[in-house]
């Protein structure tokens, strides 16, 4: 080794290095200006620039302030949304945050500090979010916020591409997630609201799964068909009918929608409405993405389907003129409505009112069966999985015709699942037997 490295020893040695290192970067650089041509020149030295520039001092901030204009109350979406998203990407290595437990959220809710920097991967790049105080204490403004995005400037086009889109979105979700579902009621005045709180679901319902199975399907071909709606100008809704006799699920049924799609519910009652003006007038007050339920279609006298006059020539409520019309108020897309017409009778129902675009779904709901049973045992007795007498149960149920609402009905006369089932095989066996005594 000793004869193959000169000695750095002496001051003179060092001299020496530096003068060839010297001669070797001028020789270099020559060779780079009378070489390499005037083009090909320009390409390294771009290409080299932009490779340092990718580098972490290379960062660029932007500022999103709580309030698009400090002194006015408009407030930033994607200040919320922001707010919203980060608690989401906060692990537990982070040392300071806000929490708190709110009155109708289950979990617990976290914030991010002002003193915590959050630190976002997203598509392999990292964003560095920081809360910051607007303006100083005690001045008209304190209080105030805003987020300070940072990140590195190869990120410039897909931070405002794809990063606040997603972030956005994220945000429009959670926002679906937590939204509190209301019912509307009309009545002769306009419609009064409350919370809706019915806890159906597709996976509480005792329905053939193949149904359930294509009802979420088409639910969700329904969601995602919106910008086709609006490019073909067609209104963006989708019409079911729920026929079956009383008992079978037809509000549990019309709930899981609700649940499903997080749209509120308006429950149109036409009996307290009069005139097409006051029907139409009604049905402007709709809001998006709201399902409109118009209940027992064939029990309501008052409906006409082709007519706008009674026999003795009084306006009258118009089916058909009212389903055009809500076809002009919702064409063009808007925010999506579902239609649900429920009968206990659907032969009374007028086939002009039953083609596709009208009631483009015809879903029957009908008796319980014994396939579907065990749901009702898990909603009503909390029972997972096979019990002993669950054979004959079903055995039973499809010898008859019962509703799952007079299932329901006993299974909670009795807290006991052993008792509570051996009273359901009593009952059903009478039934079968020939002496029922009450079957919807
Ligand atoms: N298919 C079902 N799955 C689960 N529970 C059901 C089902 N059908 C009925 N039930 C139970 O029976 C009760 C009454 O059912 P629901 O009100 O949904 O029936 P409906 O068909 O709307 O009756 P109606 O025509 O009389 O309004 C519900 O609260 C629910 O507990």
């Amino acid at each position: 080794m000793r004869k193959v490295l000169p000695s750095f020893t002496s001051a003179s040695s060092w001299f020496e290095v530096y003068a060839s290192f010297s001669t070797f970067i001028m020789l270099i650089r020559t060779a780079f200006y009378d070489l390499i041509p005037h083009q090909l020149r320009s390409f390294i030295v771009s290409n080299l620039q932009a490779f340092f520039n990718t580098q972490p001092n290379n960062q660029i901030s932007l500022k999103i302030n709580q309030f698009w204009i400090n002194w006015s109350e408009d407030n930033n979406e994607l200040f919320l949304a922001a707010q919203e998203y980060l608690p989401t990407r906060i692990t537990r290595t982070y040392k300071s945050l806000r929490v708190c437990k709110l009155e109708n959220e289950k979990n617990l809710s976290l914030a991010v500090d002002e003193s915590e920097e959050v630190v976002d991967e997203f598509e392999g790049s990292k964003f560095t979010w920081k809360l910051r105080k607007t303006s100083e204490e005690n001045s008209r403004d304190s209080g105030k916020k805003a987020f300070v995005l940072t990140f590195s400037e190869s990120n410039r086009e897909s931070v405002l591409d794809r990063y606040i889109p997603h972030i956005l979105k994220t945000y429009e979700a959670m926002k679906a997630e937590k939204r509190i579902l209301k019912i509307h009621s009309s009545e002769a005045y306009g419609w009064t609201d409350r919370e809706l709180s019915h806890p159906a679901t597709f996976h509480s319902l005792a329905l053939d799964s193949e149904l359930k199975q294509a009802i979420v399907d088409d639910l969700d071909r329904f969601l995602k068909r919106k910008e086709f709606y609006n490019k073909v100008g067609k209104p963006w809704k989708r019409g079911y009918l729920l026929y079956g006799p009383p008992g079978t699920g037809k509000s549990s049924l019309i709930a899981a929608i609700a649940n499903y799609l997080k749209f509120d519910v308006y429950d149109l009652e036409l009996s307290s409405i009069q005139s097409d003006s006051e029907l139409m007038r009604s049905i402007s007050h709709v809001s998006d993405s709201s399902i409109l339920v118009i209940e027992d279609i064939d029990c309501n006298k008052e409906v006409h389907v082709r007519s706008t006059t009674d026999d003795k020539g009084n306006g009258k409520l118009n089916l058909s003129s009212l389903l055009n019309n809500i076809d002009g108020l919702r064409s063009g897309g808007g925010g999506g409505w579902v239609i649900i017409f429920t009968t206990n009778h659907k032969e009374k129902i007028d086939p002009a009112l039953l083609r596709p675009g009208r009631m483009d779904m015809h879903i029957h709901l009908s008796f319980l069966t014994g396939k579907v049973f065990p749901v009702l045992a898990s909603n009503y007795l909390g029972i997972q999985g096979p019990h002993p007498l669950f054979e004959e149960i079903q055995g039973l149920l499809d010898k008859t015709q019962v509703t799952p609402a007079v299932v329901a009905e006993h299974l909670i006369r009795n807290e006991d699942p052993d008792l509570a089932l051996e009273a359901l095989v009593q009952f059903l066996r009478t039934t079968v037997e020939g002496h029922p005594t009450e079957l919807y």
